[in-house]
């Protein structure tokens, strides 16, 4: 906490470390993604030695705090929510793994990744020659186990890297995960630029699969953003690097300062928060994909924290009027500053605006002639109204059951009709008005200044594209 306090700005810090200005650009740019602890505790190296460069300015740097009751018989006792199977102790799979040697099973080829305890290397079975992807990491910190045990608890869900098996020696352990050799979600929006609403849903909806689960399952992941989010060579979504993710029980608050500052929840930065800042991070997410810059920007870490807490944004004009209403209505229920009125995974799922992108028989539906749906125009309106008069959009669970309250004296027409596919056609209609043409919106993010493939940590302000 040491950070929130700090008055001074994160580049006056560099100053201090006598690298030159650019270097101090760098590094505050890449400090902006790093953690509070870990900010703090690279200022307290910078006393000791000259900063030296840090070599993989692409990395976001988290350090963790474990908030949960730990590994033991108190977790078992308290089994929270949703938690199927034991947690925090390592299952039989593992245990075999931990008799034998990596190596007796596993050729271990190049290196394909690195983090912040160890590296990932390309591994091959020596009995099938399969591929897998490797992790190797050192022992001597808690947080390491509480990483195998969350992987190991979770695995097994499509949107999770699943975990094969783990060996253990003195000094690491080796976790053999399925290979995702597509790359990180990060790059491929390096590539793409801005996304189209249909892609963005889906990628939404994969994530959010993943998070529910996960939250089912009693585990915040706590650093949701593109780096941690792997493509298979089919391009499936997994979401990957439990390091920071922490278990959770029914009501508990967790404190620990940690993830990635550009996608951290605001309660993070204030403690006491829950597995809705998985929402937040996911909501930060999905404006990068729909405008391709991240909502919450500065110069220096103090600058994002504040715009993080602070900044009101405004989704009715410039850029977001490439966008649809029903999109805008979702994100705003994301990044909302109240956790209580924030959307929950399953609530996000159940949005229209996903159901009408992500389900084919409903978008099939629309575009089927129908004389027995009528479009009129409270219903519309009730879509396309500003959040500040309406209620938050309907979930697909309530398609036939829709209520526009601040519109209860409109006509008595009713449009509903308690149809389904009503209300998929005014988004049908909602989604297609509002919508910029793809060339318009490519122009916002021509290839020619893409944004930077290494790290979603590029704050710079002046260039849409590559401030992600
Ligand atoms: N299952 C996998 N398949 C392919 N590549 C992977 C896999 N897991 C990790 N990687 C690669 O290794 C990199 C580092 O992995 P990971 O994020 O899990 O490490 P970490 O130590 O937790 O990182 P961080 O410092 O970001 O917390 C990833 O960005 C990715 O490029």
């Amino acid at each position: 906490m040491e950070c929130l306090g700090k008055k001074r700005k994160g580049v006056e810090i560099l100053a201090e470390c006598q690298i030159d200005f650019e270097e101090q650009t760098q590094l505050a740019i890449l400090w902006s993604h790093l953690s509070l602890e870990d900010y703090s505790r690279r200022k307290r190296k910078c006393n000791e030695v000259v900063v030296s460069k840090i070599v993989n300015l692409g990395r976001s740097i988290v350090n963790g705090v474990a908030t949960a009751p730990a590994c033991g018989a108190a977790s078992l006792e308290l089994p929270g929510r949703g938690l199927k199977r034991k947690i925090g102790c390592i299952d039989v799979a593992t245990r075999l793994g931990r008799k034998k040697k990596i190596d007796q099973q596993y050729e271990l080829d190049k290196t394909i990744g690195k983090g912040k305890f160890g590296s990932v290397v390309l591994c091959r079975s020596k009995a099938t020659g399969e591929e897998f992807a490797c992790k190797i990491l050192r022992k001597d910190k808690e947080i390491v186990h509480q990483e195998v045990e969350i992987m190991q608890h979770l695995s097994g869900h499509p949107g999770v890297v699943t975990l094969k098996a783990v060996y253990e020696d003195t000094e690491s352990f080796h976790l053999v995960m399925e290979l995702c050799s597509g790359g990180r979600l990060l790059d491929q929006m390096a590539r793409e630029g801005i996304y189209s609403e249909q892609k963005a849903a889906n990628i939404i909806k994969e994530l959010m699969l993943a998070i529910r689960y996960c939250h089912e399952m009693g585990v915040v992941h706590r650093d949701i953003k593109p780096e941690n989010i792997l493509l298979t060579s089919s391009g499936q979504m997994k979401l990957a690097d439990f390091g920071l993710a922490v278990r959770i029980l029914d009501g508990q608050s967790l404190n620990g300062v940690v993830g990635s500052p550009a996608y951290v929840a605001p309660e993070v930065l204030v403690g006491n928060y829950s597995e809705k800042v998985d929402i937040w991070s996911a909501g930060v997410l999905l404006h990068a994909l729909l405008v391709g810059v991240l909502p919450f920007q500065g110069d220096s870490l103090e600058a994002v924290f504040e715009a993080i807490k602070r900044e009101k944004l405004d989704f009715n004009s410039g850029v977001w009027e490439s966008v649809s209403q029903p999109a805008r209505d979702l994100l705003s229920g994301m990044l909302t500053r109240s956790i209580s009125a924030r959307f929950t995974a399953n609530e996000v799922l159940k949005h229209p605006w996903i159901c009408f992108y992500t389900e084919p028989t409903l978008r099939t539906r629309t575009f089927e002639p129908k004389n027995h749906v009528r479009l009129t125009s409270r219903k519309l309106t009730c879509i396309l109204r500003p959040e500040s008069e309406r209620k938050r959009l309907i979930s697909c669970d309530t398609l036939s059951d829709v209520s526009c309250p601040t519109l209860a004296s409109s006509s008595s027409t009713d449009i509903f009709d308690g149809e389904d596919g009503g209300l998929v056609d005014v988004l049908a209609v909602a989604i297609s008005r509002v919508r910029i043409s793809e060339p318009k919106r490519s122009r916002i993010c021509s290839p020619s200044n893409a944004i930077q493939p290494e790290c979603s940590s590029n704050l710079k302000t002046s260039n849409l594209c590559t401030a992600f």
